[in-house]
């Protein structure tokens, strides 16, 4: 009787990137993504209109999601900013052979991440109050009120029972915050 291996490439982390809007997240995601091929990143379902600029997502209209959630295709879905957000079961599939699949998560969903997910690991991106402000006008997605009640929800602790949390200050340079962010997952993968 012969024994087979197990062959099946190994499932990588999922790495969820949070902070308050503006402090940089999806801009270190992507500066994260370029620099290493097989990090992979998790494209979301958000019920944002389709020409909003920014991250690469998949918009929906709230009938569209709606149907989506009573289809039980999310992994993890949550409200904020007056929109919904997705995160297909798909993300699965993405993290195999894959050295890690970036998300960017509300503060809010990560203990239920963490259940969700078998290998669960957070970045925490800060940056300072004033620069958070700059950086939300300068995006122009937003206007004026909008990114108000933005800043108005920074504070926004992360939840007590977290494992595996790292943070990464993106206060400066996005490319020191990048280098920051490389050395924690490569760390971890050491
Ligand atoms: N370190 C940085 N220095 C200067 N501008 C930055 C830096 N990080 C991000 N930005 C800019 O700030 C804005 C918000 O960044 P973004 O990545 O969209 O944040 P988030 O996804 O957290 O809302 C964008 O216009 C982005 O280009
Ligand atoms: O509960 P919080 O941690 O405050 O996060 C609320 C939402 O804000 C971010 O969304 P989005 O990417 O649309 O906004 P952002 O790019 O301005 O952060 C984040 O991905 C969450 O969906």
């Amino acid at each position: 009787m012969s024994v087979s291996a197990d062959i099946s490439p190994a499932k990588g982390p999922v790495i969820a990137v949070v902070g308050p809007s503006g402090v940089g997240k999806d801009s270190v995601m992507s500066g994260l993504a370029v620099a290493d091929p097989r990090l992979r990143s998790m494209r979301r379902v958000i019920t944002r209109a389709p020409d909003a600029g920014g991250e690469d997502y998949q918009p929906v209209s709230e009938t569209e999601f709606e149907a989506l959630v009573q289809a039980d295709v999310f992994a993890l879905h949550w409200r904020a900013h007056g929109l919904r957000y997705g995160i297909p079961r798909d993300i699965e599939k993405l993290r195999i052979g894959a050295s890690g699949v970036l998300v960017n998560l509300s503060r809010a969903v990560l203990l239920q991440a963490q259940e969700v997910f078998d290998d669960f690991r957070v970045i925490s991106v800060t940056a300072d109050p004033e620069v958070l402000a700059q950086r939300l006008a300068g995006r122009g997605r937003e206007d004026a009120e909008e990114v108000q009640r933005r800043l108005a929800r920074a504070s926004l602790a992360l939840p007590d029972g977290l494992r595996q949390v790292y943070e990464v200050d993106n206060s400066g340079a996005l490319c020191a915050a990048i280098v920051q962010a490389q050395a924690i997952i490569q760390a971890e993968r050491a």
